[in-house]
């Protein structure tokens, strides 16, 4: 089974609630989830191989360490995903962006995918596919089964990263891929009958865009 982290640190927990209160204004929401997203990128990274490198300091030569392997690419699942995109590329610059665009059905909870673009050689990369929300699963888990049937992403190379994660959600993502990392800044209570986190923080995409 692969990693399943819980990333309780006190920063991300302070700004987590912040950006749950419903009284949280849009820029300030759009700001923290970002901020949070730059504090997931260093627990999400922590075992990237390193190699040596020789470099040469004011004072003399020197062997030093630099990031090794593979490239990397960070998937956002639109919309919400696109809130925490500019913290973790804050963090890892040089990875590519690849996008999905999917909605949940309001009525059914189905994912309606409208939208996918992925760098040409994704399935050479390591993958963080973000999303504030981890609710049913089922968006999680449709972008998933699209990057590892049809662009031949392998499972071990990807890490699903999300702020609000339901148990439910959870366990479907972990049946579904269980080769896949997972981390989440909070494992919320439940799901409540229209298939929202409780306590969780309302729609995501909604309070990131202002759009309700
Ligand atoms: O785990 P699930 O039950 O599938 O729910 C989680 C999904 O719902 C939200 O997206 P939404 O459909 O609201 O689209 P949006 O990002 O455009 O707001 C959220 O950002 C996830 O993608
Ligand atoms: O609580 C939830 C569930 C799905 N999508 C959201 O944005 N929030
Ligand atoms: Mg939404």
């Amino acid at each position: 089974m692969a990693k399943f982290e819980v990333v309780n640190h006190p920063l991300i927990q302070h700004k987590l609630t912040i950006i749950r209160d419903k009284d949280c204004s849009t820029k300030v929401f759009r700001e923290v989830t970002n901020e949070i997203g730059m504090l997931m990128a260093y627990e999400i990274t922590r075992d990237l191989p390193l190699e040596d490198i020789e470099i040469e300091t004011p004072i003399m030569k020197t062997t030093q360490k630099q990031i090794a392997g593979k490239k990397l690419a960070i998937v956002p699942i639109l919309r919400a995903g696109l809130g925490m995109v500019d913290g973790i590329m804050d963090m890892i610059p040089a990875a590519r962006v690849g996008h999905i665009g999917m909605y949940r059905d309001p009525d059914t909870l189905e994912a309606i995918e409208y939208f996918a673009k992925f760098p040409q050689d994704i399935h050479e990369r390591r993958v963080f596919v973000v999303d504030p929300m981890l609710a049913t699963g089922v968006s999680a888990i449709t972008a998933l089964n699209q990057l590892t049937t049809k662009y031949n992403v392998k499972e071990e190379n990807i890490t699903f990263v999300c702020l609000v994660a339901a148990p439910e959600g959870i366990k479907a993502l972990q049946e579904a891929h269980p080769n896949v990392d997972i981390y989440t800044a909070a494992l919320d209570e439940k799901l409540n009958e229209h298939g929202y986190i409780i306590p969780g923080l309302g729609d995501a995409g909604d309070r990131i865009f202002g759009t309700k």
